[in-house]
């Protein structure tokens, strides 16, 4: 079990007895002391119920879950491998009824506060609802309760936000509800208010480990040091140069406040990076030089110096988009060639959510599978589908589950029985739906007040082709989108069917943003079109083609050999041999907004800086970063800047010759593990820092 750990890692793995941190860069095998520490526990008789492992997604825990069972067998299942929120659940659904809470209580999403902020007096203006979201959702986060964000609150608009989160918390509480901040808010009051379920909880728990732990908020860590006790049997693992979630309250106070909360915290650093190549290690040591640092490391590698990082300026996101896939195309090589690299061997990371869309037309385009990790893929979102089902349509009016879908979305009084018969009528005379509504007999087939809806449904549908054939030029593009989304009254039917004013605005401007592309392709290039120079004008039934192509592709969720597109923030722990950071640019990455102090955008400027270096760190033999000489701002499209990561990551530079000490390292540590194997030998020799 101990095979494939080097001395510090052994070191960490076999500390007992008392609390210990592992404090180490990207890639140098945090997360394999924690599998392996479990592995190790169970072995020496530990019952895999006393054993907690905390990770910070779900997909971590997962991943974590299966790297422990190939480890140590079935025991591992029996583990608590969970996130910081699922333990919260755990701890309330056993104990919560000490704070009035039954065991079935149920858990609201960010979607079902804000309707529930509202319902509690909360702004109806979408930016500032969130606002207020956001600030109540930090006071918690510090632990404040409604009255002490009141007595604390500078301004009016502080203490109006104050009484509102005092309303809320009163409801919630009628309703037996939490939200996801309360997951841990409310199991650390439960442990700081009832010695007898701390002192339980305490005895259970044998061991607790953290991965992760620089990602941890002021909370979270309240509720670790009550969870482990002044025993305090645990082995957290994290690297400030990777803490990406000061937004959310996490602090790296939390890894100073470590050593002095527990005298006796064993630190131990490790240096050895076993994911990179030479070159992709030192440009992400480039990067991260300019942050101020906690704890001083230099990571190496003894993988070689592999591939130079490639740069890529692209002209706009298709452009880049374009990239991706052809580069995907081309490493993966022949099917049957012995190079030939598994689509999963890819992925491409970006800073914000709304970046997928591009990457995702594309790689449709070339039928390439993919996962959107970390969220929803743009094509996967209801109403993004409910309009291509009406692209579809236009493009081909025989396409039968498209026509069910665009009958129905907006209800336009088209019924499910209206649609059945229709169906049992296409299906007896082997026509599709859409023929079926113009043929003479219907009428004989179903009553006349359906059978009109019906007609006017197939009249707007053939009026809806007619110009979308004829549509040429930006500007009737626009006029076409904008003629058709009234037509069918789209935007009220998304705010009557979100369960937010938020919720709809968010999907209303996916909307505007799929009819922005769709825009942009029918543009006339003798009017300047700035997304496609020198592409051939497309009339908007082109368009309609091209969609209908690339949605009506089998579904591949199923697959598992996909290639990953993540936000850098849903990559964090995860590595693939191919990694492409795309729109690497000044105002997306690092993202800046207007409204922040200079004090604040320092700081702010230093996470963005570690979140490029999470990217960087993700890629194990080659890294390809791009850029765009023209981005999408809002609505508008601007020349692009590259990022200042970029030349922080000096790609320019030579190679640095290998440390020497690198090589003296290396065999410092075979030979400890040769001596661990020999029968009888002592414990490995200390590293040296
Ligand atoms: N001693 C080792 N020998 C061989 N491979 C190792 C060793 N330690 C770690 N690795 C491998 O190196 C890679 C990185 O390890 P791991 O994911 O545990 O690093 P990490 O420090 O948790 O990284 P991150 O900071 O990105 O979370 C994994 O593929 C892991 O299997
Ligand atoms: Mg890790």
């Amino acid at each position: 079990m101990s095979s494939g750990l080097n001395p510090a890692q052994l070191q960490a793995v076999a500390h007992h007895g008392g609390p210990c941190l592992v404090l180490a860069g990207a890639g140098s095998g945090k997360t394999r002391v924690i599998t392996h520490k479990i592995a190790r526990l169970l072995q020496q008789g530990m019952v895999p119920e006393r054993i907690a492992a905390i990770t910070f997604t779900n997909k971590a825990a997962a991943e974590m879950r299966e790297r422990a069972r190939a480890l140590a067998g079935r025991a591992a299942q029996q583990v608590l491998i969970c996130t910081f929120h699922a333990l919260g659940v755990r701890l309330l659904r056993q104990d919560g009824a000490a704070l009035g809470l039954k065991p079935q209580f149920s858990i609201l999403d960010s979607d079902d506060v804000a309707s529930l902020l509202k319902d509690c007096g909360a702004s109806t203006d979408s930016v500032t609802a969130r606002h207020w979201q956001w600030t109540i959702s930090g006071w918690k986060n510090a632990g404040l309760d409604a009255a002490q964000a009141l007595a604390q609150a500078g301004d009016e608009a502080q203490r109006q936000i104050a009484l509102v989160m005092a309303k809320y918390q009163e409801r919630l509480a009628a309703y037996q509800s939490v939200d996801f901040d309360d997951l841990i808010g409310l199991p650390l009051a439960l442990l700081q208010r009832h010695p007898e379920v701390r002192a339980r909880w305490q005895a259970q728990l044998g061991h607790v480990l953290i991965d992760e732990y620089q990602d941890t908020n002021a909370t979270q860590y309240e509720l670790l040091k009550l969870l482990v006790g002044a025993r305090a049997q645990f082995t957290a693992v994290g690297d400030d140069d990777q803490s990406i979630y000061g937004w959310r309250g996490a602090t790296l106070d939390n890894l100073k406040r470590l050593p002095q909360d527990f005298p006796a915290l064993q630190v131990i650093k490790l240096e050895q990076n076993y994911r990179s190549t030479g070159a992709i290690l030192r440009a992400a040591n480039h990067v991260i030089a300019p942050n101020p640092k906690l704890y001083p490391k230099q990571l190496w590698s003894d993988l070689g110096e592999g591939e130079p990082v490639r740069l890529q300026a692209c002209d706009h996101e298709e452009h880049e988009a374009e990239r991706v896939v052809a580069r995907i195309q081309s490493l993966r090589g022949p099917a049957s060639g012995s190079a030939h690299k598994a689509y999963k061997d890819f992925a491409v990371l970006y800073r914000a959510n709304h970046q997928s869309r591009p990457l995702e037309t594309a790689l449709r385009k070339a039928q390439i599978p993919y996962q959107v990790s970390g969220g929803t893929g743009f094509f996967e979102r209801a109403e993004i589908k409910d309009l291509c089902a009406w692209l579809r349509l236009m493009a081909n009016p025989d396409d039968d589950p498209a026509f069910l879908r665009a009958a129905t979305a907006p209800k336009r009084g088209i019924g499910h029985q209206t649609l059945q018969q229709l169906g049992a009528f296409a299906s007896q005379y082997k026509l599709s739906l859409y023929e079926a509504l113009f043929a003479h007999s219907l009428s004989a087939a179903m009553p006349a007040r359906a059978l009109a809806t019906l007609h006017e449904f197939g009249r707007s549908l053939n009026d809806l082709q007619y110009r979308a054939r004829h549509c040429r030029g930006l500007e009737a593009a626009a006029a076409f989108l904008a003629d058709w989304l009234q037509g069918i009254g789209y935007q009220q039917h998304l705010l009557d069917h979100a369960d937010s004013a938020q919720q709809g605005s968010a999907r209303w401007s996916n909307v505007l943003d799929f009819c922005d592309w769709m825009a942009q392709r029918c543009a006339d290039p003798a009017a300047g079109d700035a997304a496609a120079p020198g592409r051939a004008p497309q009339t908007m039934l082109d368009v309609a083609q091209t969609v209908a192509l690339i949605t009506t592709l089998q579904d591949r969720q199923q697959e598992q050999d996909v290639v990953t597109l993540s936000t850098l923030h849903a990559a964090k722990g995860l590595e693939w041999p191919h990694v492409q950071l795309v729109g690497v640019n000044e105002g997306l990455l690092p993202m800046r907004p207007d409204d922040e102090d200079a004090a604040a955008l320092a700081q702010r400027l230093q996470e963005e800086r570690r979140l490029m270096y999470v990217g960087i760190t993700r890629a194990q033999h080659t890294l390809v970063v791009s850029w765009l000489k023209r981005r999408k701002k809002g609505r508008e499209t601007v020349p692009g800047q590259p990022s200042r990561f970029i030349a922080d990551m000096q790609l320019d530079s030579a190679p640095v010759r290998e440390d020497p000490r690198a090589k003296l390292r290396a065999l410092r540590a075979e030979f400890a593990q040769r001596a661990q194997a020999q029968p009888g030998a002592g414990t490995a020799p200390p590293v040296s820092p």
